[in-house]
């Protein structure tokens, strides 16, 4: 798809999100996707740092999803996970629309469940779900990411004292190089700075 469908794909994906989100009866009908200016910052991040295997926890309707792609070399891949069957079924509808030539590899079910299943190596995992969880799953995420790899987190100043415990284990170990970044919700990132898997 060229450019200037894909961003129009986008766009319409988004405005469908924040039309959806006004209507939902409840906070597990929202789609929540992240902002415009975050998904540039995820295309940039994944191009400007080589990126090609990225997981992705919370696909929601797949827009933050599309815009990991749309960066992704054609040998690239995303993984996706999502609980929710119609989110998961939106989110497959409009990648098939996207119609890109990198994989993906998008499941239904509970990240817990999913993350042990997966194949090592990703440059890059992003944290987009259910916050509660991020603690407990961080040593299976640790295990899955590359070494070299980065770590991006979303909601960070949005929601900031929810992830109080899992900022600081980062920011407080000499493995990670890690930063703020001010960009829609706040986006933490971590770079796995040596070549070890712990
Ligand atoms: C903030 S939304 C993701 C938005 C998406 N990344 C985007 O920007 O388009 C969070 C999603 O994660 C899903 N989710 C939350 N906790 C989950 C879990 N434990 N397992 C699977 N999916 C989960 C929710 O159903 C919701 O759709």
């Amino acid at each position: 798809m060229v450019n200037i469908e894909y961003n129009a794909l986008l766009s319409e994906v988004a405005e469908l999100g924040l039309k959806n989100d006004m209507n939902a009866k409840s906070k597990q009908d929202k789609y929540l996707n992240i902002t415009k200016d975050t998904g540039e910052f995820l295309a940039f991040l994944t191009k400007a740092s080589n990126v090609t295997r990225i997981l992705e926890l919370g696909t929601s309707n797949g827009y933050s999803t599309l815009w990991f792609a749309g960066a992704l070399p054609e040998n690239g891949e995303i993984t996706t996970i999502e609980r929710c069957v119609h989110k998961y079924q939106q989110a497959l509808a409009n990648i098939d629309r996207a119609r890109l030539k990198c994989r993906i590899n998008a499941f239904n079910g509970e990240i817990s469940t999913i993350l042990p299943k997966l194949q090592q190596g990703f440059d890059l995992i992003f944290f987009d779900a259910d916050r509660s969880i991020y603690m407990d799953i961080l040593p299976l995420a640790e295990k899955l990411l590359a070494p070299n790899g980065i770590i991006v987190c979303d909601n960070a100043t949005s929601h900031a004292h929810e992830l109080t415990a899992f900022m600081q284990y980062f920011s407080d170990s000499q493995r990670y190089t890690t930063a703020l970044v001010p960009v829609g919700k706040g986006e933490f990132v971590a770079y796995r700075n040596t070549h070890c898997y712990e």
